[in-house]
């Protein structure tokens, strides 16, 4: 479903000449999101310029990975599994470095991440933590508001004018005078198009769209008040194979090119989050060794791309949710090996996060929560990590500490921990599958979690709290992943001693009774306000599909989508 204004719709065409209001665009370039004064002050003829000629420079490779990546999936499928390339082996066998680490990212020790909502960026910058990470991905609903909102956000972020009235409140926003957090920005991944945005009659691809309008608007300002001559910086989500940090690479280089700054001004830290990637770290860090900024731990995607690498291979069935953390040897073996490798090219090997996030109103609880993060990091930066991320404020001085202890006066570890012990880790270690039992309540919880987080998802949140843990893109893949794999497979619930088997009759019930349960728990106004019948029949749909949907967010976009009548920018 493409929605459609219902003011378009619903009004009757006035027989009055309204004056010329859209965006001035250039050939071939079709916005069909709504048009609003502010919005033109980013979607500008030139900086529409910039991403056109990225998506017509870069389409074809783009596509060109898309294949690849559908062909290693026909492969996966057929019973083969993901490993070293034996064809790159002298990548990984040679020694090169990546270019040194920019002055102004040298200590990454906390970085706390969030969506490019106005407050909160403000709320980040002035957090605390060493750098922010401002997500387009997977904490935010892709929507035109949220989207275009975001840039401006960031534009304003980086002039240092930002601000936020909080009326409500009585409260104003403002960054600190010193002390801010390095930006990085996070743009989408590759297979998501964003359909308010047509270039050639195709829509453009998201990631370019996020990429160029906040490259465009910020990169002078940034490297002279932020990047100390560098930047902008990036994370880079998602990717599965080099050949795709290549093409990433390539973006670099043509956007340095266009506004006429040195080769290696741009720095992107990639996210490992895909099972695949993690045998292609040393060629992916190749790739971009001009524009590098190390690797971090995608730890939830990474999880989800296990379930979704193996949808075939039911002699991989993961446990509980709750149970695959960073201790199971497949994750302990890709955290290690990734430490190893930025380490060995002079990078750095960022952590992951921690899903805990502050309980207000259980002090006990809250104690709890904080001593698994902090267990957590302290495993992370014993390990040899540079850094880590931080879900929310909160958590900051806990983990500030605990890398601090470690690392003393230090900015990072890159140079004095070579994990030279972990050089022989096979892929059997990074396949390994993850021990634990399977229950009804992990059945349920991946229901209910599933369901809310899709309803928040459809109402423009990307990333909620949901029974004390951060809930986000990510994190809700595995929940559906995982019901779809147990029901594909009608695995037995070994863990509670019952037996029962997964069928589509038993999901059936669960989910009719986690619908009464999330009903009674935000209470029967807010349950009919919200979007959770909806978000139920998305959900238990890709749950049942006989062929699993590549992404969550990729089959509910359509449901987020408001077009403007075709012309209207142009009205
Ligand atoms: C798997 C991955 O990709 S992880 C990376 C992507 N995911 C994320 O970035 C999630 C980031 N975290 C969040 O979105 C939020 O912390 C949530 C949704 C989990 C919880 O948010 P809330 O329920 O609003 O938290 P809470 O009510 O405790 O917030 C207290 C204050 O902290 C602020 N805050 C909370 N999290 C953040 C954050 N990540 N960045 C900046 N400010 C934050 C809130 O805005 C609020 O500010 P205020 O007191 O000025 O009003
Ligand atoms: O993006 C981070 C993840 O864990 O996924
Ligand atoms: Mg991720």
């Amino acid at each position: 479903m493409v929605g459609f204004e219902s003011s378009f719709v619903e009004t009757a065409p006035s027989k009055e000449r309204r004056p010329f209001v859209g965006y001035d665009l250039p050939e071939g370039v079709d916005i069909r999101g709504r048009y609003d004064a502010e919005f033109a002050r980013i979607l500008t003829k030139d900086a529409m310029q910039f991403v056109a000629d990225l998506q017509r420079e870069f389409r074809g490779h783009i596509r060109y990975a898309m294949e690849c990546r559908k062909d290693a999936k026909m492969r996966y499928n057929s019973g083969a599994l993901p490993g070293f390339d034996p064809a790159t082996k002298y990548v990984r066998e040679g020694e090169w470095v990546c270019s040194p680490t920019p002055p102004a990212v040298a200590d990454r020790r906390v970085e706390i991440t969030g969506p490019v909502e106005r407050k909160m960026i403000i709320n980040a910058l002035n957090s605390g933590a060493k750098v922010f990470m401002a997500d387009f991905e997977d904490a935010l609903t892709p929507s035109w508001e949220n989207l275009i909102r975001g840039q401006l956000n960031l534009k304003d972020a980086v002039n240092g004018t930002i601000s936020f009235n909080d009326k409500a409140r009585n409260r104003v926003y403002k960054l600190n005078d010193g002390n801010i957090a390095k930006l990085f920005v996070r743009p989408r991944g590759w297979h998501l198009p964003d359909s308010h945005v047509f270039i050639d009659g195709e829509p453009v691809k998201g990631c370019l769209l996020d990429f160029g309008l906040y490259f465009f608007h910020n990169w002078s300002a940034f490297r002279r008040t932020q990047g100390g001559g560098f930047g902008p910086f990036f994370y880079l989500p998602k990717m599965e194979h080099s050949r795709e940090a290549k093409i990433w690479n390539s973006v670099f280089e043509r956007a340095e090119k266009v506004v006429g700054i040195a080769k290696g001004s741009i720095r992107a830290t990639v996210l490992i989050e895909t099972l695949p990637a993690v045998f292609q770290m040393d060629e992916i860090l190749y790739e971009l060794r001009d524009h590098s900024a190390g690797l971090n731990c995608g730890r939830w995607d990474y999880i989800f791309s296990y379930i979704k690498t193996f949808q075939a291979h039911p002699d991989r069935l993961l446990p509980d949710r709750v149970q695959v953390g960073m201790t199971q040897h497949f994750m302990r073996s890709y955290s290690d090996l990734l430490i190893r490798t930025c380490h060995r090219r002079g990078v750095h090997a960022m952590g992951g996060m921690a899903a805990q996030i502050p309980i207000r109103d259980d002090p006990k609880a809250n104690e709890a929560a904080l001593d698994l993060v902090r267990k957590d990091k302290l495993r992370e930066v014993r390990a040899g990590h540079d850094g880590t991320w931080a879900a929310h404020p909160g958590l900051i001085p806990a983990i500030m500490e605990v890398f601090t202890d470690h690392m003393r006066n230090k900015a990072n570890q890159i140079h004095s921990v070579k994990r030279e012990d972990v050089a022989n880790i096979a892929e059997t270690d990074l396949l390994q599958i993850p021990r634990g039992v399977r229950t009804m309540e992990g059945l349920r919880l991946n229901t209910r979690v599933g369901i809310q987080y899709m309803a928040a998802w459809l109402t423009g949140t990307g990333s909620v709290p949901l029974y004390n843990l951060m809930e986000d893109a990510a994190t809700a893949e595995i929940s559906r992943v995982q019901i779809w794999q147990w029901l594909k497979y009608e695995v037995e619930l070994d863990g509670d001693g019952l037996g029962v088997r997964v069928s589509r009759d038993l999901f059936g019930r669960v989910v009719e009774e986690e619908m009464g349960r999330i009903e009674r728990e935000v209470g029967r106004d807010k349950f009919n306000k919200g979007m959770y019948v909806e978000a139920c029949k998305i959900f238990t749909k890709q749950c049942i599909s006989p062929t699993l949907d590549d992404f969550l967010t990729l089959d509910a976009y359509n449901h987020i989508v408001i077009h403007h009548p075709i012309g209207s920018s142009n009205l």
